[in-house]
């Protein structure tokens, strides 16, 4: 009795038979089928481990395939088989659900590393990553959700966010909860590596091939062999470097400074960034082709301000690790300190949290941390409601003018003036800055 089984869908006799050799030879018991019809009628009276597609079908493709699966056998992991170089193909399915993708020819070591992969992947773990992920509200249970899904994938992520709001512990779970979770995570900021050192920190160099490279030397890419390579600040990547990036992905293979030969890889790729690749790429900073590689998956980390219900659980969570690391017994805030952190808008998000918490802790006396002990910036007084404002209507008028108008200037001023930029910051056409410059009497 076969340990697994497998479902091979082509329509090419050829690849059919290689795949069922590889596959049998893996220990697997395969079914075959030649059109999509078959294979529905397979998986609905067979239990499989794994499902292998080509992508062109008598009666259909692979990506309608795929999505069958998603819908009606959702663990069950598929890979599609695409024409060389067929690079749309292969994201249009990975966005469609399948785990990962094998171009023709088809590289036997490939076929066996994405099998094993995906066996590994059919039991997706919690860990204890996932638990420090804080946040019960529908957004967080949502992202949560996802990452359970995603972590099976191969497909690369990209995850942005504003500053400390948690984009790497997302990629550390995704890596943890998926079928790598025993190789490497290597995290890296891409802003962090002096240029000249880019290509030898990403790919490695071999001994003599500049001037310092005193020894081999292994790079970031081959430390995350079999693991995940996680790109932080991705946007601060220079243009040159994106080039090689995007090749190391299209190619899943790498070239050391200084060598000739290729060195396949075997890592999965997430980034983020908190800043908007989108905008980065109308200014010429980030290549379009490289965005379109790594952003098959898009998850977006919410900023705190905008979860603000989850405060008091990632507060005590964060009192807990300080009183763990600090060895003293857990520190509660008054009612009051609570009230004036969920009004607070958190630019730094949790990690401003935890430095506000951290800084309170060693501040505060007795086991209560009290209002003045948070130290929080002040609010800004154009946006904050206190007691003594009138809210009668013409106040309320009063006061959004102000808004905009600050907010106006503030974009004029990072702009030098330029009125068709500062529109684009304010998210506004220029026709509407016009005609609110003249309302607020600033068009002068
Ligand atoms: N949901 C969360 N639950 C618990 N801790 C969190 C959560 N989100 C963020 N943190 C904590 O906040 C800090 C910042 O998180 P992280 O480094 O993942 O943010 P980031 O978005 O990658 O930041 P940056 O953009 O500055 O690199 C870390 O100490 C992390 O553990």
């Amino acid at each position: 009795m076969k340990k697994n089984s497998a479902l091979i869908v082509d329509d090419e006799p050829d690849i059919l038979e290689l795949l069922n050799i590889t596959l049998t030879r893996m220990d697997f018991g395969c079914i075959l089928a030649a059109s999509l019809k078959e294979a529905k009628q397979a998986l609905a009276s067979h239990k499989f481990d794994i499902c292998l597609t080509d992508m062109r079908m008598p009666d259909g493709n692979g990506i309608d395939l795929v999505k069958h699966i998603q819908n009606e056998h959702p663990d069950l992991p598929v890979a599609v088989i695409t024409a060389h170089g067929n690079v749309d193909i292969a994201i249009e399915s990975m966005k469609a659900g399948a785990f990962d993708f094998l171009s023709k020819p088809i590289d036997i070591e490939r076929l066996r590393a994405l099998v094993k992969t995906a066996i590994k992947s059919s039991s997706p773990k919690e860990t204890l990553e996932s638990e420090l992920l804080v946040g019960t509200t529908d957004v967080m249970r949502k992202l949560k959700q996802q990452i359970h899904k995603l972590a099976r994938s191969q497909a690369p992520i990209l995850i942005t966010g504003e500053s400390g709001c948690g984009k790497e512990l997302i990629a550390r779970s995704i890596h943890s909860q998926g079928p790598r979770s025993e190789g490497p995570f290597i995290a890296i900021n891409c802003g962090a590596i002096p240029r000249e050192l880019m290509e030898s920190e990403f790919f490695g160099h071999k001994k003599g091939s500049f001037t310092g490279a005193n020894s081999d030397k292994i790079g970031l890419f081959q430390a995350a062999e079999g693991g995940t390579l996680f790109l932080d600040e991705v946007a601060d990547l220079p243009l040159d470097m994106q080039v090689k990036l995007l090749r190391a992905i299209q190619e899943k293979a790498i070239r050391p400074v200084g060598t000739q030969a290729e060195q396949k890889t075997n890592i999965r790729i997430l980034s983020a960034t908190h800043k908007n690749l989108q905008n980065e790429i109308g200014a010429g900073n980030f290549r379009q082709d490289l965005y379109y590689r790594i952003n098959v998956i898009h998850l977006h980390a919410p900023a705190l301000r905008d979860r603000i219900e989850d405060l008091e659980v990632l507060t005590s969570a964060i009192l807990d690790k300080l009183a763990l690391t600090y060895e003293s017994e857990k520190i509660a805030l008054t009612p009051e300190a609570i009230r004036h952190l969920k009004r607070y808008p958190f630019p730094g998000n949790v990690r401003e949290l935890e430095n506000t918490l951290e800084r309170a802790f060693t501040l505060c006396e007795g086991n209560t941390i009290r209002h003045d002990d948070l130290q929080l910036a002040p609010i800004q007084p154009e946006i904050s409601c206190t007691q003594s404002d009138e809210l009668n209507g013409q106040a309320l008028d009063k006061k959004l003018e102000d808004i905009e108008r600050a907010f106006i200037t503030k974009a004029l001023e990072e702009t030098r003036w330029n009125r068709t930029e500062a529109a684009q910051h304010l998210g506004i056409s220029f026709r509407s800055l016009r005609y609110r410059l003249k309302k607020l009497g600033m068009d002068e």
